[in-house]
């Protein structure tokens, strides 16, 4: 990706910089910048209360920023767009059928696809007459998703789409997923605590932690700049020849030594290295959350200065610690 510019920017479908959201004294999102390339399927990761919800919701224009800005399809800030967002909590109007609620999203859309909302109603086996207020969790998360599909945007914002749903169900609103991509060229933002759900559907990776990116870019170049090494190991703590490169997490059991680390070229002395899985590079990240963030090229945006970012917040820009990475992936 390193050929990528931002050269007619509609290349590029959410350019976020800057972006942070106070409420009252405490930071949700922090900094963030990053962007993400059109045509893409995003997982969004991070602990609980980590500002995934906050951060999809800024970009998907319901929460107005503190700082920063937000940027999709290379259009002006602020601009309307073309996106759906799916919330965690999937509002609907519970008084409504099913059908109802489709037609409602028929009136309000203009590039409103019935056939594709029906097919993800009926293959769920939910009756159009039947209310919403009546149905499971999992088939309003489905009517929800009929509703954000049928919409059939550029950008799908989606927060924990596979919460509630069943493993068919999930398995197949994952080849939706994928398949819409593919075909439609749609864009796709989606949270989740579910890794292996990330590892199967995703091409790209944001990864917040206390409100801050901590990983961003296309999963096999997140992937080709990490490295597990193993070996035995006599004594206590990083050996030296390891603690040269960027160490994100490292554990000794027995005389096992183990290490998730970014190396700063070739590893020597008798180690066994291997390239990590998704898994193994998100859990490390998430137990280690004082590792330096990394973005690869394609993620990263140039430090322009932001709308109202720094000069109102001199605290934002205290954290030398908080140093990007500097990495040639
Ligand atoms: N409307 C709000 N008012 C006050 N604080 C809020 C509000 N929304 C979110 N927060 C706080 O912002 C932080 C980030 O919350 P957010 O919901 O964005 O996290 P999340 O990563 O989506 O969490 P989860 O994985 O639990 O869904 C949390 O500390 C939360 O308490």
């Amino acid at each position: 990706m390193g050929g990528m510019t931002s050269a007619g920017g509609s290349r590029w479908a959410v350019e976020v910089r800057g972006l942070g959201k106070r409420y009252r004294r405490r930071w949700a999102v922090r900094e963030c910048a990053f962007r993400l390339p059109a045509g893409t399927v995003c997982g969004l990761v991070g602990p609980n209360g980590s500002g995934k919800s906050t951060l999809l919701s800024m970009i998907a224009g319901l929460v107005p920023p503190t700082t920063g800005s937000v940027r999709l399809r290379g259009a002006p800030a602020g601009a309307p767009v073309d996106s759906a967002f799916l919330a965690q909590d999937k509002p609907l109007f519970p008084r409504f059928t099913v059908e109802e609620t489709l037609r409602l999203g028929e009136e309000l859309n203009p590039r409103w696809d019935q056939a594709v909302a029906e097919r993800i109603v009926r293959s769920g086996a939910i009756p159009l007459h039947a209310r919403v207020g009546a149905l499971s969790g999992g088939q309003r998360s489905r009517v929800a998703l009929a509703l954000a599909f049928g919409k059939r945007p550029g950008l799908l914002l989606l927060d924990e789409p596979m919460a509630d749903l069943d493993p068919l169900a999930a398995h197949e609103l994952a080849g939706l997923l994928m398949a819409e991509a593919a075909e439609q060229g749609t864009t796709v933002l989606m949270s989740s605590h579910q890794l292996s759900d990330v590892a199967t559907m995703c091409d790209q990776l944001v990864v917040l932690g206390e409100g801050r990116v901590r990983l961003a870019g296309e999963i096999d170049a997140l992937l080709a700049s990490h490295r597990l090494v193993t070996g035995a190991h006599l004594v206590e703590g990083v050996p030296p020849g390891i603690a040269r490169h960027t160490v994100v997490e490292s554990r000794t059991v027995g005389r096992q030594f183990t290490a998730l680390i970014r190396p700063h070229g070739p590893v020597e002395g008798e180690w066994k290295v291997a390239e990590p899985t998704l898994e193994e590079v998100l859990l490390a990240h998430l137990r280690s959350p004082g590792t330096p963030p990394l973005l690869t090229v394609g993620a990263r945006v140039d430090a322009a200065p932001t709308e109202k970012a720094d000069a109102a917040h001199p605290e934002n820009t205290e954290n030398t610690e908080n140093a990007e990475e500097e990495s040639a992936i």
